[in-house]
């Protein structure tokens, strides 16, 4: 439902049924879900540490359920701003495959989380995307001879080959899946 809507502001018409290989719609039907729990324990010098550090999602989008303890904060016009919790309201996160699939039109949100100094907090995060078999792609509807193709293509053995020789630091995986102009003159080209 919100990746049809996506999709629709894209501007890419494609229901379940519509043929073709890289219909995300079905795709996603039996895609892949991992779940987090986060636990934060008060902190008593909450200047000197993070709940969490800087970082965008795996995946295509996030939901994610906050308690009434403030902490998640997303970087927005270079600024950290705080995400105030509302009751039984999911906060919705773009994570990185949808910024890939996108071909860089919907931005996946660097966040963090602050650490507290009095109250534990508790969050739910379900990170929703393909099934972990399939390849990630700029969607082929939204390039062209005047918006080439941003992202080199990504699977899950990508991810896990990429986070396991490196510490993951803000949006390093997604900066490494970032097709350089020069790269994608060259592609024109050939
Ligand atoms: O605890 C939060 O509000 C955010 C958690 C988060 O960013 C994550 O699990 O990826
Ligand atoms: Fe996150």
């Amino acid at each position: 439902m919100l990746m049809e809507a996506i999709q629709e502001s894209l501007g890419i018409i494609e229901g379940k049924e519509t043929e073709g290989k890289d219909n995300i719609l079905r795709e996603l039907e039996d895609g892949s879900q991992m779940m987090v729990i986060n636990f934060y324990p008060p902190c008593p010098q909450p200047d000197l540490t993070l709940g969490m550090p800087p970082h965008s999602d795996y995946g295509f989008l996030t939901l994610l359920l906050q308690d009434q303890v403030e902490g998640l904060q997303v970087h927005f016009q270079d600024q950290w701003l705080t995400v105030q919790p509302i009751n039984n309201a999911f906060v919705v996160n773009v994570g990185d495959h949808l910024e890939i699939y996108s071909n860089g039109k919907y931005k996946s949100v660097l966040h963090r989380v602050m650490a507290n100094s009095k109250k534990n907090r508790t969050s739910v995060a379900s990170l929703h995307s393909l099934p972990f078999n399939c390849t990630v792609r700029p969607s082929p509807k939204l390039i062209d001879q005047h918006n080439p193709k941003r992202y080199a293509d990504t699977n899950f053995d990508t991810f896990l080959a990429y986070v396991t020789t490196r510490e993951p630091k803000r949006k390093d995986f997604l900066d490494s899946r970032k097709l350089t102009s020069v790269c994608v003159e060259e592609k024109e080209i050939k």
